[in-house]
């Protein structure tokens, strides 16, 4: 189905973005790293996705959360202090920190390009489907991850994005700790922002070990949540074709 009416792609890189380096984020204490705010992000030629409070974490602070964790640990059960389990603090501390990277922002995420949109009905273009995008995130009520896969789709106005960066804007929400919830519409109103485009469409589905593994003990279910902006939220036929286009790749985890 041809759903709107754009474009070509004309091929300039016009959106360009820049945050600090994370090369040093495994080993040991953290880097300083920018932090990229709560909800939409700042569109502008020149984008700017970081600095808006930079994670810092001392060494005398990474000691003691060390220290925190090793009693904890302890208290619980582990041996600590075992050849096996003596660098466990570290490394737990070291997963925590990767895990939540997407705090620091990403500096290559923004690269798009023009197309040849000028709202004619002689310019049209399909939808731009990417998916599943796998992902892992951690809850904020449990902070226990939940993982899963992303669609992400777009109708192009006078914008497309290189396509790696779904793949990155994905993974900026994502690694957080957050809500299922939240990394969809962040990552709808994102794309609204950088794209300006005739709609967006978000489907994620995920796992929720929090579910699974304590609580109420669910392993069968998982959970699925989509967002619509622009034309998607205005047309059924264009999200059925979205679904279609998603493949329908079965649950989470097993696409
Ligand atoms: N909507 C939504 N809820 C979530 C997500 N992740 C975790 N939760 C829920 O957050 C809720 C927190 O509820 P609480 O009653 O405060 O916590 P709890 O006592 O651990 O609740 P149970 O998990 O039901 O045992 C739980 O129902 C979780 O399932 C998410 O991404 N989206
Ligand atoms: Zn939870």
């Amino acid at each position: 189905m041809e759903a709107a009416q754009c474009c070509e792609i004309h091929g300039s890189s016009v959106l360009r973005s820049h945050v600090s380096d994370q090369s040093a984020q495994m080993n040991g204490p953290p880097p300083v790293a920018g932090l990229v705010g709560e909800g939409i992000l700042p569109i502008t030629d020149e984008v700017e996705w970081a600095s808006v409070s930079p994670r810092q974490i001392t060494t005398e602070e990474w000691q003691r959360f060390e220290d925190y964790l090793k009693e904890i640990f302890g208290a619980l059960g582990m041996a600590v202090g075992s050849a096996a389990t003596a660098d466990t603090p570290r490394r737990f501390l070291r997963a925590l920190f990767d895990a939540t990277s997407g705090y620091e922002g990403d500096e290559k995420l923004v690269t798009a390009f023009e197309t040849e949109c000028h709202g004619g009905s002689d310019c049209r273009i399909s939808q731009i489907v990417e998916g599943p995008i796998p992902f892992f995130s951690l809850c904020e009520h449990h902070s226990l991850p939940f993982f899963g896969k992303a669609y992400v789709g777009y109708i192009a106005h006078e914008h497309i994005l290189g396509l790696s960066k779904l793949t990155r804007l994905v993974r900026l929400f994502a690694r957080r700790f957050s809500m299922q919830e939240r990394i969809g519409r962040q990552l709808a109103e994102s794309l609204q922002q950088i794209l300006q485009p005739h709609g967006v469409a978000v489907h994620l589905e995920a796992v929720h070990l929090c579910t699974q593994m304590r609580g109420v003990r669910e392993i069968e279910s998982s959970t699925r949540t989509t967002h619509w902006r622009g034309t998607y939220d205005e047309d059924p036929q264009l999200r059925a074709e979205f679904f279609t286009l998603c493949g329908q790749r079965g649950l989470a985890g097993h696409g």
